[in-house]
């Protein structure tokens, strides 16, 4: 299989371990993820998602193990053109309007002029800030600088997006018109990879990955993983299968 076979998948993770100061904090994860495919990670607080997702951007590099996006092995830093990524942790000038910031990763992601404009707008218009295009960063609420950052790892129109927590701190009725957003482009082929804690969004993911203590306690679509816990809820499933209640 080449680089860019289409039948790969678009993550490979394979048997990943982290340990900071000696605690294991990932412990041999193995995943695959496919084209197209919208795949959320739960797990409690401190179970290793975000070490998880920052080892498949390549902010951090694994102890033992390998990662490869879209047939790449990681982390290489041409791969930032090809994926879109939102940490946990906003990445963003708080000196600089809304407009600069985007107009700055627009320059990273190789996009000017016409087509430049157009995708700030669109990205802009999916998380509902196009009339705050000129407000200074550090003017903007925490769910502002959410949705900001959200419409930057959207802005290239990735075949892949990370996203850590997106809907954090978002409102419900933006938070419920982002998934559609995020639907229709999984829908349109776009692999979606995201962190999650809210119950009902995992429900909509394509298949969840359950993460307890550095381990995958289990991989698969929400139904199977209900009808497998003998639960009628993805909250229920994620406890008995192993989850455990986020601390
Ligand atoms: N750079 C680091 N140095 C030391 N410990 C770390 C570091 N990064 C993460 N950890 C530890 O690794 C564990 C997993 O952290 P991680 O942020 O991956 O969890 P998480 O599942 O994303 O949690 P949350 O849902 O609260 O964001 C935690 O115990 C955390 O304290």
């Amino acid at each position: 299989m080449t680089a860019s076979s289409p039948s790969r998948p678009v993550v490979e993770l394979d048997r990943l371990t982290r340990a900071f100061g000696g605690r294991t904090v990932l412990d041999g994860v193995s995943l695959n993820i496919g084209r197209g495919e919208l795949f959320g990670l739960l797990g409690p607080s401190g179970s290793g998602k975000t070490t998880l997702i920052k080892l498949m951007t390549g902010i951090d590099r694994a102890d033992s193990g390998t990662v490869r996006l879209l047939g790449e092995r990681m982390p290489q830093l041409a791969m930032l053109q090809r994926f879109g990524y939102m940490a946990q942790s906003d990445a963003l000038y708080n000196e600089l309007t809304a407009r600069e910031n985007l107009v700055f990763f627009a320059s990273l992601y190789g996009l000017s002029g016409a087509r430049r404009n157009e995708r700030i707008r669109a990205a802009l218009s999916v998380v509902d800030l196009l009339g705050h295009l000129n407000k200074p960063v550090s003017a903007y609420s925490g769910g502002m600088k959410r949705r900001l950052s959200l419409a930057i790892a959207l802005l290239h129109e990735p075949e892949l997006l990370v996203l850590d927590e997106p809907t954090v701190g978002i409102d419900p009725a933006l938070r419920q018109s982002i998934w559609k957003e995020l639907l229709a482009m999984r829908d349109n082929g776009t692999t979606i990879v995201l962190t999650t804690h809210v119950m009902d969004e995992a429900d909509k993911c394509d298949r969840i990955g359950l993460i307890r203590d550095g381990r995958l306690t289990a991989v698969d679509t929400p139904e199977a993983l209900k009808a497998r816990s003998g639960a009628s809820t993805i909250e229920e499933a994620f406890i008995v299968l192993g989850g455990g209640v986020r601390s």
